[in-house]
């Protein structure tokens, strides 16, 4: 049983979902067992000397990789932090805050897997990769709504990052264990994601073969394992339908879950109807089986980590 906190890395550009998911595995884990870092208080700039500068958030030099890379040492020893906080209201930064580690430590950011020694800091690496038009839907709708943004300014500026995005946030694909991306499915009117898991074999992910290779029929076609290869490199691909079923769902998580005996209070949507669940561009509150199963996935990887370390 390890006597450090487990960490664990979701990366990718702005917008990619990230505190999405955040929020969604610190609800499978248990608010009170997880600690949230995010990355973008490493801002070495506050917006207006970026903009006098002309230089973008995404790029290392705008960050404080070295004070990151101290700070997520020291976590992983269960040691206290004064971290820096950047308000996105403001565009300025506030008073640091003491933090202290608790069993799980969600780091999230933009440039989590920038240098080889903050790869090595955590225990599971997800990385966040939608389809462009996507997050460009999502960001537009969130800078408009929570940062006070225009739908112009919004289009600049992804523009303006976009080869900053090419050289230093989508690389990172190639360090996570797990690529998540969430895309919409052909049929138009359906309004919920479905989702590709990338299972890269750097991390011991449960047995899926066995259970869809020789499993029950009713998985499909909605949920399908199939081999591939991501930046060159061999993975399993995991794809969970819009239109998969509560039904299907629950029977792999619970699958997914009899490895982990304690998980299965509270990873199934009778133990926790919070699963899956999510606040949708405009405020509303929606429900993802994909998404559901994407917290499930990873906060088992969480939880085996304990038993491993
Ligand atoms: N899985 C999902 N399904 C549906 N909508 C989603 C999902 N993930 C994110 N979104 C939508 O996209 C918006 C942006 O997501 P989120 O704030 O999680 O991104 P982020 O990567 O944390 O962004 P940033 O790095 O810029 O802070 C959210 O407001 C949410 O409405
Ligand atoms: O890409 C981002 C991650 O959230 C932000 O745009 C970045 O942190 C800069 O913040 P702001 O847009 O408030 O100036």
């Amino acid at each position: 049983m390890s006597d450090r906190p487990i960490i664990l890395g979701i990366v990718g550009d702005s917008a990619a979902g990230k505190t999405t998911l955040t929020r969604g595995i610190a609800q499978v884990l248990g608010p009170e067992n997880v600690t949230v870092i995010c990355t973008d208080d490493y801002h070495r700039y506050d917006r207006k000397q970026r903009a006098e500068i002309g230089i973008t958030a995404l790029h290392p030099d705008c960050n404080h990789l070295d004070i990151m890379q101290q700070h997520l040492s020291l976590l992983r020893t269960g040691q206290a932090i004064l971290k820096p906080i950047y308000n996105h209201t403001t565009g300025t930064f506030d008073a640091p805050e003491y933090i202290k580690p608790s069993k799980f430590v969600i780091v999230e950011g933009l440039l989590g897997y920038a240098t080889r020694t903050i790869r090595d800091s955590y225990d599971v690496k997800v990385y966040l990769a939608p389809p462009e038009e996507l997050r460009t839907q999502w960001k537009v709708k969130r800078d408009i709504m929570k940062r006070g943004y225009t739908e112009e300014q919004v289009l600049a500026e992804i523009k303006k990052r976009e080869p900053d995005s090419e050289d230093f946030i989508r690389p990172q694909r190639e360090s996570a264990d797990v690529v998540v991306s969430f895309y919409p499915p052909e049929a138009d009117n359906e309004s919920n994601l479905s989702v590709r898991l990338v299972l890269r074999p750097t991390i011991p992910h449960p047995d899926f073969t066995e259970i869809l290779g020789l499993g029950s029929e009713s998985f499909k076609p909605a949920i399908r394992l199939e081999l591939d290869r991501d930046m060159g490199k061999p993975v399993d691909v995991l794809e969970v339908d819009s239109h998969a079923t509560s039904d299907q769902v629950n029977e792999l998580e619970m699958i997914l879950c009899s490895e982990l005996p304690h998980l299965r209070g509270f990873c199934t949507a009778q133990g926790n109807p919070e699963i899956g669940k999510l606040i949708g561009t405009t405020g509303e509150v929606l429900q993802s089986y994909p998404l559901a199963l994407t917290q499930l996935l990873v906060a088992y990887h969480m939880m085996k980590a304990i038993h491993v370390y």
